[in-house]
């Protein structure tokens, strides 16, 4: 497999307890360790080496094992919550974060249905009296669930499935989630309840099916508790902490709450001291340790499923399920592809071409990136942005550091004070021989304090080989197509061309005059460099500087002449030395290097 440009077996790290069927997928093409019980500072150890992280809800996956995953690309989740991923690093680093939305919604509504029947029958406590060898039929007289009514918070895929597993039992159903589908609600005789004040008066049982993020963390606690009638029961097979457990103990204990169903703990497993040992021990909870999606059927989906993603993503795909990431369809990317190396050459060719500065200083630019023809209908253009920003930071980026994706683009966009704005032009552009174009154009921001400061060159500036005559910020664009797959620049600076950005190419300046060509051509054979392709470029016929005025600042003298661009495809780099020697009177005006 290619990883990164270069052909190993990628190596997948899976520290907890996954089933074999979608590891049989993996071993064909990638290496699989599985280690389970490593401590925290094990893990960080060894995660140096791993492409891939596969994990359920035990292993924290925090900033500093991210940090720490210098290979990682893709951290996959066999199952639903990610709240034990920490996302806002994994974006930042690149990584692609997916989970299976899908395979165990079943097992955990399920499940939830069995804590129901459980609480309501105290299947539990009739279990362990029966075993301690007592019969106690009259204390351990439960209640129906049919005609009663059962709150959900969260009609989200698992809610859904319990209300509908729930109707059957002849319960009433009301819910409340201000994000909930109307229609998909009323299809399984769900209310939705404006307000959860509402909920809590009228529910016998309440069973919550949030996700873990900041606005749940807490969800019900003293008060809200104190809403609910004595009689009802409480489920939480979602997360432990949206449910505050020192105030549901308090509860069951002042008898305002009768019973309790729980499956998750703020802290898995609880630890000596945690509020959730006493609550376990209530005889009114029955408690599971986390085993919602534990099933055979719901672990074999989530394992095929999380190993088929780690395999595409692992090869260069885009994932299907990502947190972290826009969902791309393959069909929509098959058409972007070729745009995506389109965007990453003209990136890295306008930081070579336009930075004729040695500053390094990152300075606040704008640029105007105009999708033309068929591509201004494109649904998503994050893989051309990713790839732009890609290119424009690689000539001065280590290649180790230059992990830039659609996952993390927009983050390092703006932290290296690129500012981008994407626009659509939907002009068709048949007269010019292909359907689709893209222009980058760098222009001052307005309003930036420093705008009058910036000085005429490019921010990224690194050591170039290009001449040190500043190029004008607004000569400062490319425009780009794509014909049988192969992007083609079409536009640079004040200069039309054709020409395939690749490889190492000299792009020179030159007056439009005869005999050019021959002087560079011979220049460079006579230091052992080899033209492979060769395009010039006059200047654009309707730009209002078709006729420049040549000034001192150019080599060469003064008069009023016109200019053109040469740009030759090299078999090797040219050295400094070289490049001066082109730069003549009979030769070029201005000569650099630059490396697509
Ligand atoms: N115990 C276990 O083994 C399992 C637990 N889970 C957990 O179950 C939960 C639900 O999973 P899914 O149904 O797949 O998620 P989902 O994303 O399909 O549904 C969550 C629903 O909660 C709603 N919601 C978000 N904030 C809310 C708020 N403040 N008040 C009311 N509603 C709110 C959303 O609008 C959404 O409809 C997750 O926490 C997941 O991690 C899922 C599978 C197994
Ligand atoms: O999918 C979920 O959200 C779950 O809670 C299941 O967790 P698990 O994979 O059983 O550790």
């Amino acid at each position: 497999m290619t990883v990164n440009g270069a052909t190993r077996t990628p190596k997948v790290l899976i520290p907890e307890k996954v089933s074999p069927d979608g590891l049989a997928l993996l071993n064909a093409s990638v290496e699989v360790h599985e280690r389970k019980g490593l401590s925290a500072e094990a893990l960080i150890e060894i995660i140096g080496e791993y492409d891939a992280l596969i994990v359920r809800s035990e292993t924290k996956v925090n900033a500093a094992l991210l940090a720490a995953g210098k290979k990682l690309r893709v951290v996959a989740r066999a199952g639903v919550g990610v709240d034990n991923v920490d996302l806002q690093a994994a974006t930042k680093l690149g990584i692609i974060v997916v989970n299976l939305p899908q395979g165990n919604i079943n097992a955990a509504a399920e499940h939830t249905i069995a804590l129901l029947m459980a609480v309501a029958r105290n299947v539990g406590a009739a279990s362990a009296s029966l075993k301690a060898g007592k019969w106690e039929r009259s204390k351990l007289v439960g209640i129906e669930v049919k005609g009663k009514t059962l709150a959900i918070i969260g009609l989200g895929k698992v809610g859904l499935t319990v209300a509908r597993a729930a109707g059957g039992l002849g319960m009433n159903l009301v819910a409340y989630d201000p994000y909930a589908n109307p229609s998909l609600a009323a299809s399984a005789n769900v209310e939705i309840l404006p307000t959860m004040d509402e909920l809590f008066e009228q529910a016998d049982f309440m069973t919550i099916h949030t996700p873990m993020i900041a606005s749940t963390k807490g969800l019900i606690g003293e008060s809200e508790l104190a809403k609910m009638k004595p009689t009802a029961r409480i489920l939480n097979v979602a997360r432990g902490g949206i449910i505050d457990e020192v105030a549901l103990l308090s509860a069951l204990e002042a008898g305002t709450i009768a019973g309790a169903g729980i499956d998750v703990f703020t802290s898995e497993p609880p630890q000596p001291g945690d509020p959730a040992f006493e609550l376990i021990e209530h005889p009114s909870v029955v408690a599971t340790p986390h085993l919602g999606a534990s099933t055979v059927e719901a672990q074999e989906n989530v394992s095929i499923d999380v190993c088929t993603q780690v395999l595409s993503i692992l090869s260069g795909q885009l994932p299907r399920s990502a947190v972290n990431a826009p969902i791309i369809l393959p069909e929509e990317y098959r058409t972007l592809q070729p745009f995506v190396l389109l965007l990453e050459k003209m990136g890295s060719l306008f930081t070579q071409h336009f930075s004729p500065s040695n500053t390094r200083e990152q300075v606040r630019t704008t640029f105007d990136l105009i999708y033309e023809g068929t591509l201004a209908s494109a649904n998503t253009t994050k893989p051309l942005f990713a790839a732009l920003v890609k290119g424009l930071l690689s000539p001065i980026t280590s290649a180790e550091s230059l992990n830039i994706n659609i996952v993390n683009a927009e983050l390092v966009a703006k932290e290296r004070g690129l500012l981008i704005n994407e626009s659509r032009s939907r002009e068709t552009l048949e007269q010019e021989g292909y359907s689709a174009s893209v222009t980058l154009r760098a222009r001052l921001n307005p309003r930036s304090p420093s705008a009058s400061r910036i000085p005429r060159t490019n921010p990224f500036a690194k050591e170039t080989t290009t001449s040190t005559r500043a190029k004008r910020i607004e000569d400062q664009i490319i425009s780009g197509f794509v014909s049988n797959n192969i992007p083609y620049i079409s536009r640079l600076g004040r200069f039309s061309t054709s020409f395939i950005p690749d490889g190492t190419m000299l792009i020179g300046r030159n007056y439009d005059e005869p005999g050019k060509i021959g002087v560079v051509g011979g220049r460079l054979g006579k230091a052992g460099v080899n033209i492979r392709s060769m395009s010039v470029a006059p200047i654009e016929a309707d730009d209002g500087e078709a006729l420049l005025k040549v000034d001192s600042v150019v080599e060469g003298g003064g008069g009023t002449q016109k200019e053109a661009l040469m740009i030759l495809g090299v078999d090797r780099g040219v050295d400094e030395e070289v490049r001066r020697s082109l730069v003549s009177e009979d030769g070029l005006l201005e000569a650099g290097v630059v490396v697509l």
